[in-house]
C-alpha cells in the first residue's frame, strides 16, 4: 500500500525537494551568493548554473556545497571566505523563506498521512541547518519522530551526504537496522548516501526531469518516482 518492501518499518525522508518545495529556494539563494562571489573575483568561468547546483551542491551540507562548487572551478579559498559565501547564501535563503514560505508537496503530505495510518514510523534526515524552521513552516514537524539536520551533522562531526552517516544516524535514532529503513531522496548525493548505507529501499524523487531519473537509477535507486503519491498506487 505504501509501495515499500514488507520488512521496511521506518521511512527516512530528506526534506528540501522531497517533503517541501524549498529546494528551489536553496538553488536560487546559492546562485545569488556564488554569482556575486564570482563577479567580485573577476572570474571568467561563467555564472553558477542549474547543472552546477545538481552536481556539486544539491543535498550536501552548506560548507561542503561551497567547497565542492569552488573546486569544480579550480578555486580554493580559506575557511573564512568559504564561510562568508555560506552566510551570504543563508541570508538569501531566509529572506526567500520569509517571502515565499515553505509548503509541503500535496503528494508528500498524502504519503505522510498514509504512513501514519499504516504504522510506518518516520524521521527526517536533511543536510540543512534550517530543518526545524522549514518543517515548522510547512506544518510537517508533527510527522517526524526524529530529525537529523545540518546542526546534528556539525555537532556530531558526521560526514555529509553522499556519505551515508546522517542516514545511519537516523536509523540508529529510530532503533532499526538500515535494512529495515527506506530512504527518500531528490538529490543524487542523497541517493548515493542511501545506497552506500545499504538501506532496505532507496526511493529517488525526480523533481527536475532531464537526465535526473536515469542518474538516480545509475546511482542505485531502487525506484524513481516524480511524486510520493505515485507510490500509493503501487
Ligand atoms: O544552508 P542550509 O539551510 O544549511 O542547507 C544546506 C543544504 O541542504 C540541503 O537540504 C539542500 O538540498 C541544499 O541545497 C542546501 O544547500
Amino acid at each position: 500500500m505504501l509501495g515499500l518492501p514488507d520488512d521496511v518499518t521506518v521511512a527516512l525522508f530528506d526534506m528540501d525537494g522531497v517533503l517541501t518545495t524549498t529546494a528551489v529556494l536553496h538553488q536560487a539563494a546559492w546562485k545569488k551568493a556564488f554569482d556575486a562571489f564570482l563577479t567580485e573575483r573577476g572570474d571568467t568561468s561563467g555564472p553558477f548554473t542549474d547543472r552546477d547546483y545538481l552536481d556539486y551542491v544539491d543535498g550536501r551540507p552548506r560548507l561542503d556545497g561551497v567547497r565542492s562548487f569552488l573546486a569544480s572551478r579550480g578555486i580554493t579559498v580559506d575557511d573564512e571566505a568559504a564561510a562568508a559565501i555560506g552566510d551570504a547564501k543563508n541570508e538569501e535563503f531566509l529572506a526567500a523563506l520569509d517571502r515565499d514560505g515553505a509548503r509541503a508537496y500535496p503528494g508528500s503530505l498524502r504519503y505522510l498521512q498514509a504512513a501514519r495510518e499504516a504504522g510506518l514510523r518516520v524521521a527526517v534526515v536533511t543536510s540543512s541547518k534550517n530543518g526545524a524552521k522549514v518543517l515548522d513552516a510547512a506544518g510537517l514537524a508533527q510527522f517526524a519522530q526524529h530529525r537529523v539536520d545540518g546542526n546534528t551533522i556539525v555537532a556530531e562531526n558526521l560526514p555529509g551526504k553522499p556519505a551515508p552517516d546522517s542516514y545511519l544516524r537516523g536509523a540508529q535514532l529510530m532503533g532499526v537496522t538500515p535494512a529495515q529503513a527506506a530512504v527518500f531522496e531528490d538529490a543524487i548525493s542523497g541517493v548515493q548516501a542511501g545506497v552506500a548505507g545499504h538501506f532496505g529501499y532507496v526511493v529517488g524523487v525526480d523533481r527536475v526531469g532531464g537526465g535526473q531519473a536515469d542518474a538516480m537509477r545509475a546511482a542505485g535507486a531502487s525506484i524513481v518516482v516524480t511524486d510520493l503519491a505515485d507510490l500509493l498506487q503501487s
